[in-house]
């Protein structure tokens, strides 16, 4: 296993298969005037090999778990084909995705095929009218909701993503519990984050996870369970009485760094150790000007043994972003 300056070990690895979206969620890509998002040619994209490529010399470094995200990987063609490829690397123990669920209902079925078990898929309201204006596209709930029946019908392990931004949607926050409790669905409420330079970040429209819990807590009991790995990103509860889960992501009021294992891959191949670094490596150029594995690997070596990336540790109450900063939809949230 590899180490970072901080002891903590290379574990799990976010590949972004597409910087593009669908949709224009106002805390990630907010639709700006005059803003016109400038995406990555097709021919700088990474090919499906040269994906596996990266993540086969991942898995020999100790990488354990493999996410897809984006942008929304479902618009990237014939990602169940990418997955399948994926599925057959050594020593991966877990393939996901994380997908606004817009083409879930199309997909679901695919995913299942490739080998795929569950799936992340982000919602932030039921009320139809919040959620047309927190995706930036007017599209209603009930496609998302018919995108999660489909993944649940079709055997897939579904958790739902909730970002909160005060004023905006925090009244779907009981009705949200509610129904996905009914359902049977674990619901994660995420923090809003400083990430990237155009979602106009406050601290003050953050929701704490602590003010989330309190909310919900008083109408349905909510008790404590241990993480399912190390490094879990969010803090997992249940539903006195149930197996019901909810969990929190608190990256503002309860910074995880700590045991951050994750690195993340651009979809031009640039390797980043923080949500938040404004530089990477790049991989894929290196790889396509003939490097070997063995030289990839001792340069993704040296990078990750003197990392000390804790940006969120580190943040406080002000972002304290310098410099350029790169968007989620590119880096890969
Ligand atoms: N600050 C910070 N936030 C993260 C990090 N990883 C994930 N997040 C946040 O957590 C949210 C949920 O992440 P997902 O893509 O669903 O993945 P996950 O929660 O790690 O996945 P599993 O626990 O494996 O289901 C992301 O959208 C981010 O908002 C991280 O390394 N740092
Ligand atoms: C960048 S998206 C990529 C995958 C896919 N498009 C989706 O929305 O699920 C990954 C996750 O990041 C979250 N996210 C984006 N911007 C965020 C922000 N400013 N604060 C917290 N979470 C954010 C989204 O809600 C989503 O759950
Ligand atoms: S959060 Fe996901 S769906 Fe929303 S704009 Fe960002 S990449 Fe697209
Ligand atoms: S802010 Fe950076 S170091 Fe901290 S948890 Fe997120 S990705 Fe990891």
């Amino acid at each position: 296993m590899l180490y970072d300056a901080y002891k903590r070990p290379l574990l799990d690895l976010r590949i972004s298969v597409t910087d593009r979206c669908n949709f224009r969620c106002i805390y990630c890509m907010p639709e700006t005037e005059g803003q016109q998002y400038c995406f990555m040619k097709r021919e700088h994209l990474m090919t499906f090999e040269e994906i596996v490529r990266l993540a086969n010399i991942f898995a020999r470094l100790g990488v354990r778990k493999i996410r897809l995200t984006g942008g929304e990987p479902l618009l990237r063609k014939d990602i169940d084909v990418l997955i399948s490829m994926l599925k057959e690397i050594e020593g991966i123990q877990d393939i996901s995705l994380t997908t606004n669920g817009f083409l879930l209902k199309q997909y679901a079925r695919r995913l299942k095929e490739a080998g795929m078990k569950r799936v992340n898929v982000s919602l932030d309201a039921l009320n139809n009218d919040i959620f047309a204006v927190m995706n930036g596209r007017g599209v209603k709930s009930d496609v998302i909701l018919e995108g999660i029946n489909e993944a649940l019908v079709q055997g897939l392990a579904v958790k739902i993503n909730m970002v909160v931004k005060k004023g905006m949607n925090d009244s779907e926050i009981l009705p949200m519990a509610r129904f996905f409790k009914e359902k049977g669905v674990t619901l994660r409420f995420i923090e809003f984050m400083d990430v990237g330079s155009l979602n106009g970040w406050k601290l003050d429209e953050v929701v704490t996870s602590k003010e989330i819990y309190e909310m919900i807590t008083k109408e349905m009991p909510l008790e404590p369970l241990e993480a399912n790995y190390v490094g879990e990103v969010a803090k997992r509860y249940r539903y006195v009485g149930t197996n019901i889960e909810v969990g929190f992501i608190s990256s503002v009021s309860a910074a995880f760094c700590s045991d951050c294992t994750r690195c993340r891959i651009s979809a031009e191949g640039k390797l980043y150790t923080c949500l938040f670094s404004t530089d990477g490596a790049d991989l894929l150029k290196n790889m396509r000007n003939g490097a070997t594995d063995e030289e990839i690997i001792a340069q993704i070596r040296r990078i990750w043994e003197t990392r000390h990336d804790r940006y969120s540790e580190e943040r406080g109450k002000n972002t304290t972003l310098k410099g350029k900063r790169i968007e989620m939809s590119y880096i890969g949230g």
